[in-house]
């Protein structure tokens, strides 16, 4: 679905309550907005509030102040949420049900009529190239299958906003590389927005049209970037000039980042 709204992270504050009885402040004036069918890239250190931002983006956590806006590019008029679809890093998938039942569930609690269901999940399983698999468990899967299964169970419901948290943590290395790279390109023949939480400035790089890095917690944007690099993408692009200069440049702000939040973990303790 071609994505025309824009997100408006503004003033967002959030504090939870901490096992201590005390409360720890994850997400402080948060402001940054996510352009309508673009790919923003979240990266940060370590627990400064990427994923409590994504889940009030998603609205499964409200924040203790401010707000998210969406907002329709072509009017600036404010809008209702839009329809959104999570991957997570786990695949979270049902072991006993076969591939395009996985697919199709969300469609099922949606009421979608069986014939519709079973076409969209085949579209989405040969999306991320699993056509031939519909029939067979996640048990049987290796675990970069699993999570092409978790991306096409988000395809399937046509969101306008794809949230992606993580997605391809719990892969091995060469397993990552390849759905990194298949990624890009899927997310774009969608259509949609996409916001990543990642702990990689590599893939940052190669998924992001703009890079939003967080500062340690509580979680602020130390510093929006635009990636102007052509796509698509390849990490054999590595070592070409702009790429290096860019890693070099997140890479300088996430350390000195990681280093306040170490210097606050001791202060702590
Ligand atoms: N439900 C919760 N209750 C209490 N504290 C929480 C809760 N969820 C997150 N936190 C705390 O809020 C802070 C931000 O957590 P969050 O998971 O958003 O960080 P993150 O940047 O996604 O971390 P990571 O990179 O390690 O996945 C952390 O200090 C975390 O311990």
């Amino acid at each position: 679905m071609a994505a025309r709204t824009d997100i408006r992270c503004e003033n967002l504050s959030l504090t939870f309550p901490s096992r201590s009885g005390g409360s720890t402040l994850a997400l402080d004036a948060l402001t940054c907005r996510f352009e309508a069918g673009k790919v923003s890239a979240i990266i940060g250190p370590s627990g400064c509030g990427k994923s409590t931002m994504l889940q009030v983006v998603r609205g499964l956590l409200g924040a203790t102040s401010g707000e998210v806006r969406f907002v329709n590019r072509q009017t600036g008029h404010s809008v209702l949420p839009p329809a959104m679809a999570t991957v997570w890093q786990s695949f979270n998938l049902f072991p006993w049900l076969t591939l395009i039942d996985n697919v199709a569930f969300g469609l099922e609690v949606a009421g979608v009529p069986r014939r519709e269901r079973r076409a969209r999940a085949e579209a989405a399983l040969a999306r991320v190239n699993l056509s031939g698999f519909e029939h067979k468990h996640p048990g049987q899967l290796s675990g970069g299958m699993r999570q092409r299964v978790g991306i096409a169970r988000a395809l399937v419901m046509e969101p306008e906003i794809l949230l992606l948290d993580e997605p391809f943590g719990a892969l091995d290395a060469q397993t990552r590389l390849v759905l990194q790279e298949e990624v890009g390109g899927i997310v774009q023949a969608t259509g949609a927005s996409a916001i990543l939480v990642t702990h990689s400035i590599e893939e940052a790089i190669l998924l992001g049209d703009t890079i939003f890095v967080m500062t340690a917690r509580p979680g602020r944007i130390a510093r929006e970037i635009n990636v102007e690099l052509p796509r698509p993408r390849t990490m054999a692009q590595l070592s070409e000039p702009e790429f290096v200069a860019l890693f070099a440049e997140i890479y300088e702000l996430l350390k000195s980042e990681v280093l306040k939040a170490m210097a606050s973990e001791r202060e702590a303790a």
